[in-house]
């Protein structure tokens, strides 16, 4: 009899010995295997900091793989090539659908300057998806440093300004400026020069319109739809969503001088103002005011 009682209690007591025998470690990990989940689906900021925190190392992870590719060819524009293949996946990974408009406004055989909004490091995976050939981004200095990521960008031809030093950013734009003519080479740049999610557009830098009007080649804007259905970062959050992307009609710059630039600046700017704010009230429920 004693025996059975013994048996029927050996799964429960074995179990419990079990737990028991666990160390330290182990019962971290186990409470972290749960909690991890839990946490994870119960809180925004818990969600957002990991979905952000996978997009960075995901990204410097896939770096490692681009790197020997793209040494291959060594510093190259072609390996730009390379990175976009490697990120394109990205927004599958994170559930956001990305809309194209305006493709035919990208067929222009000659180099061009291609102007977007920048709201956050998401930007990159709209440029992925539009990202013509031979075009590079012009980007702060500081990425340059951004481990694997900053070696992959260098291969890849990206080209790094420093923004604290105006003189040195002017020189390397006006570098790029004949390299383009040169190597026919297209450049990207975000003119609003940093972040900017506040549901508009910061006042314009001078320097992407400087550089279209040296290289006598068009501007072509484009501009992406607000995140804030899906991504914000002071509301710690980041979901499911769609971004409309929309390249828009390329401005002429042949003739133009250093002096017209201002009011070149100003004209793109407005362009895509007008399509930030038409993109924003086609959201569902939204007016042009809902931006924000
Ligand atoms: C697998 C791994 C993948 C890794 C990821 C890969 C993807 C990476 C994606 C990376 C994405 C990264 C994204 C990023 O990193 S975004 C951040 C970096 N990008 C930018 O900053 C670009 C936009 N900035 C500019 O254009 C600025 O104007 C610069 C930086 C040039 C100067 O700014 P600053 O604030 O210092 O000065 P200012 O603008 O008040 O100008 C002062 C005066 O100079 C005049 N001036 C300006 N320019 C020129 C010129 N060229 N020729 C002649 N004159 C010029 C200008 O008209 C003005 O004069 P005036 O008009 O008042 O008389
Ligand atoms: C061993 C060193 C490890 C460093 C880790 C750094 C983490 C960064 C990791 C991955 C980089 C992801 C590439 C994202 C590219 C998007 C670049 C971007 O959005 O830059 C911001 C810039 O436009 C404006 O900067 P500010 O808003 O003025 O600030």
């Amino acid at each position: 009899m004693s025996s059975n009682v013994v048996k029927a209690a050996s799964p429960l007591a074995s179990a419990v010995t079990g737990a028991m025998e666990l160390s330290v470690a182990q019962w971290l990990l186990v409470v972290c295997l749960v909690a991890f989940p839990l946490l994870y689906e119960w809180s925004v900021s818990f969600k957002y900091f990991c979905k952000m925190a996978f997009y960075n190392g995901w990204i410097l992870t896939l770096a490692i793989l681009a790197i020997p590719i793209c040494a291959v060819r060594g510093r190259n524009v072609e390996n730009m090539k390379v990175l976009q293949f490697m990120l394109l996946h990205i927004k599958y990974l994170y559930g956001i659908k990305i809309e194209v408009r305006g493709w035919e406004n990208f067929n222009i055989k000659e180099p061009y300057v291609v102007v977007s909004n920048h709201q956050s490091s998401l930007d990159l995976l709209g440029m992925m998806e539009i990202l013509p050939s031979r075009c590079v981004p012009i980007a702060k200095r500081e990425l340059m440093y951004a481990g694997t990521a900053g070696l992959a960008c260098w291969l890849a031809g990206v080209i790094f300004i420093n923004r604290k030093k105006t003189d040195d950013a002017i020189s390397v734009m006006t570098e790029a400026a004949e390299t383009m003519l040169k190597e026919d080479v297209r450049v990207w740049v975000f003119p609003e020069g940093t972040r900017n999610h506040s549901g508009s557009l910061l006042p314009f830098k001078r320097g992407a319109f400087h550089l279209a009007v040296k290289a006598q080649v068009p501007v072509i804007p484009v501009v992406m739809s607000s995140y804030k259905d899906f991504y914000c970062k002071k509301e710690r959050k980041f979901t499911t969503g769609k971004c409309t992307v929309r390249i828009l009609p390329g401005v002429h710059t042949k003739g133009l001088s250093s002096d017209d630039v201002p009011e070149l600046a100003d004209r793109v700017r407005g362009m895509m103002l007008e399509a930030f704010s038409q993109m924003s009230s086609e959201r569902p429920g939204k007016g042009p005011g809902g931006v924000h």
